[in-house]
């Protein structure tokens, strides 16, 4: 800290706030601690009676919070990030597009253990929109030993970013209506138009949809007629549980898909199944799928449409914070569904 007279105190970090007061009007701080002192401050100041302030001096391998949150977010950001400006010591991450956040936790866990510094983030594998606030860093005195935001840089680089915005593919999709309650009309398809309007919500399109029996060889001509005509991925509804008519996943089975998973720790959505056909994912979707507004489907299909090849430790890791709450006014993704893993 040195004492400097305010003319030359121009592009020195101040100490401490400084303190306006009108009677009766306001009471604030005029100048946060921080604040770096720029030629135009030099009137107000003269005219909230400093003629002289304490000013920081950087010492030797030092940084100030601005420059430090700066090279934190910088060296953080992935693809698709956006860093606003640096504000009071804070540089917030933005989305740079709609898509799914990528967060890595264990780096971020490395940098967030390093005495002085912070970065906090939303949840990993979230559905964000362009512009939204996904993270935000800075260090928690008013300067830093640069050897610290060195380390940070060296995690983040190993890392390739911390955390990244990845868009979704616009996928044709198949869907296989199971049931032969549907099938003769029964009773009318309220499944499909749940499923078309959750994927369309992504931007793809349903390039066709089969109604079918509950009949195991229906099921299995159906997905290869979806596929023939270019679904790349494909949803099989109903026909998931234990009952006899119940043959979804021996269909899907017999295709000779390898199984990812069939079962999921993930209420509402436990007899999901995830397999892939080379490279098609394909799911069957239990009946709560249609029922319940958030699901396992929610929390899978926005990371199928990024590509990731999802494995079974994948899904099984969904059982921590799998659990839906069930509320009367669903704010999913405002809430903890999905947010464990
Ligand atoms: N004894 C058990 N019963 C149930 C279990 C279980 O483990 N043991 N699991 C429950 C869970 S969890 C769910 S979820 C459902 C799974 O249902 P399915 O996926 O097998 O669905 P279906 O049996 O085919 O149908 C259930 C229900 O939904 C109606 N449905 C199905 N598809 C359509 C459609 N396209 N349009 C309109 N309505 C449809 C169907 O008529 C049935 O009423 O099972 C629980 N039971
Ligand atoms: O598996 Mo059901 O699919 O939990 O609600």
């Amino acid at each position: 800290m040195k004492k400097v007279p305010v003319a030359d105190a121009v592009g020195h970090v101040l100490c401490h706030d400084i303190t306006k007061i009108i009677p009766g009007e306001f009471k604030g701080a005029a100048f946060k601690k921080g604040h770096i002192i720029r030629t135009e401050d030099i009137p107000e100041l003269l005219k909230l009676g400093k003629e002289h302030l304490y000013v920081w001096e950087a010492g030797p391998g030092q940084l100030h919070e601005n420059e430090a949150a700066v090279r934190m977010a910088r060296a953080a950001a992935g693809s698709n990030i956006q860093l606003s400006e640096p504000s009071e010591g804070k540089v917030n991450l933005l989305a740079g597009r709609d898509g799914l956040l990528k967060v890595d936790t264990t780096a971020l866990l490395r940098m967030n253990s390093i005495e002085e510094i912070m970065m906090a983030t939303l949840h990993n594998n979230r559905v964000v929109s362009d512009k939204c606030l996904v993270a935000g860093t800075r260090i928690i005195p008013l300067v830093v030993d640069e050897e610290k935001i060195v380390r940070v840089e060296a995690i983040c680089r190993e890392a390739g970013g911390i955390i990244s915005i990845r868009p979704f593919k616009s996928m044709a999709v198949g869907v296989v209506v199971s049931g032969s309650e549907v099938y003769k009309g029964r009773i009318q398809d309220a499944f499909g138009p749940v499923v078309r309007r959750k994927v369309e919500a992504f931007g793809c399109r349903v390039v066709h949809q089969v109604v079918v029996p509950d009949d195991q060889s229906c099921i299995t001509a159906a997905v290869n007629e979806v596929i023939h005509q270019g679904a790349e991925m494909v949803l099989i509804t109903g026909g998931m549980s234990v009952d006899p008519d119940d043959l979804t996943p021996a269909a899907v089975k017999s295709l000779g898909a390898s199984i990812v998973t069939y079962g999921a720790p993930v209420l509402p959505g436990a007899m999901f199944l995830l397999a892939y056909l080379g490279e098609i994912p394909v799911m069957g979707l239990p009946g709560c799928v249609m029922y319940a507004k958030t699901t396992v489907f929610d929390l899978v299909l926005p990371r199928v449409l990024t590509g990731e090849k999802l494995t079974r430790e994948d899904i099984v890791a969904l059982g921590h914070g799998g659990l839906c709450l069930g509320c009367p006014e669903c704010r999913f993704p405002h809430c903890p569904l999905g947010k464990g893993a």
